[in-house]
């Protein structure tokens, strides 16, 4: 690998990440993790997962990329507690799932969102259904939105927003519940490339704004990599970790860092370990 900025973890299915080892015999505050262990999934005869494990520490963006139909979205599907695992243990911090506070963002923001409610009630609903008073309700959603200086007119229906306005909507109505963990299935790939520009550097300024951990599936390399602090390959079914890829890149990621020398060895190194993996 010839990128300065890039140290490349190789992990084994349950084995610790390059995080954990400093964890024991380090004096430094012990890093959160999410942990996946154990994790099994088949669909008729088509085994995903066979004994699947990783850590992957919390407060970070992570993004999974990996060959078509290695079970991408099963995994955060199933991680999210959206989907039932055959077997397996996920903890956040040693908590479980129904102990974590998480929200989703889906690929499609038309069907995600309530079409006959305005875009305001749209982000409402969730604190509404925690039964979270008007008031707070309100002062929550303010602020929330001076922080991300949202431009859109939020008493206009979904179908009298554009794609990426019904997305930054869906986004919102994810994060006002301060989630502390927001899973995102390829979040951008209805959107033309132009608005998928201007989500990225929005989805960036929120996760430098929160650091909310982030778990982001895209079928887009450059993608995976502008937006995150470690790309997780997988491989091929029975899908296992082919590798963590550290992406060491300065935040922001502006224009001068994702179309510098260190972004596109990361990027050569992620397309050669992919293409290993298609190939076997
Ligand atoms: N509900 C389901 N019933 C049956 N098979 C399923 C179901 N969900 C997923 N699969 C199968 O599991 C495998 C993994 O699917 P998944 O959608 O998670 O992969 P992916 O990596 O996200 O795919 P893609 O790259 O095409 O987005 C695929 O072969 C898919 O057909």
């Amino acid at each position: 690998m010839s990128g300065s900025n890039a140290r490349i973890a190789p992990v084994e299915p349950g084995a610790p990440t390059a995080d954990a080892p400093e964890l024991a015999s380090s004096a430094r505050p012990r890093r959160p993790l999410m942990t996946i262990r154990g994790l099994r999934k088949s669909f008729d005869d088509a085994v995903v997962y066979d004994d699947f494990g990783v850590d992957l520490p919390l407060g970070q963006f992570i993004s999974i990329f990996g060959p078509n139909g290695c079970g991408k979205s099963t995994l955060i599907n199933m991680i999210s507690g959206l989907m039932p695992m055959d077997a397996g243990e996920v903890l956040y911090d040693g908590q479980r799932i129904s102990e974590t506070r998480i929200s989703y963002v889906f690929q499609n923001y038309r069907e995600a969102l309530f079409p006959w409610a305005r875009a305001i009630d749209n982000i409402h609903y969730p604190l509404k259904v925690m039964g979270v008073r008007r008031a707070e309700r309100k002062r929550r959603i303010d602020k929330l939105l001076s922080d991300f200086e949202v431009r859109i007119d939020l008493n206009a229906y979904p179908y009298q927003l554009s794609g990426g306005q019904q997305q930054t909507v869906s986004i919102l109505r994810a994060l006002v519940t301060e989630p502390e963990v927001l899973f995102l299935d390829e979040p951008f790939s209805a959107l033309d490339y132009e608005m998928t520009i201007a989500m990225r550097a929005q989805l960036q300024k929120i996760f430098m704004k929160t650091k909310t951990t982030m778990l982001l599936v895209s079928h887009d390399l450059d993608e995976a990599i502008e937006l995150a602090d470690k790309v997780v390959l997988l491989s091929r079914r029975p899908t296992k970790v082919a590798e963590i890829v550290e992406i060491d890149l300065p935040w922001p990621r502006t224009l001068d860092v994702t179309t510098g020398e260190p972004f596109m060895a990361l990027k050569r190194h992620c397309l050669d370990r992919f293409w290993q993996e298609v190939k076997k």
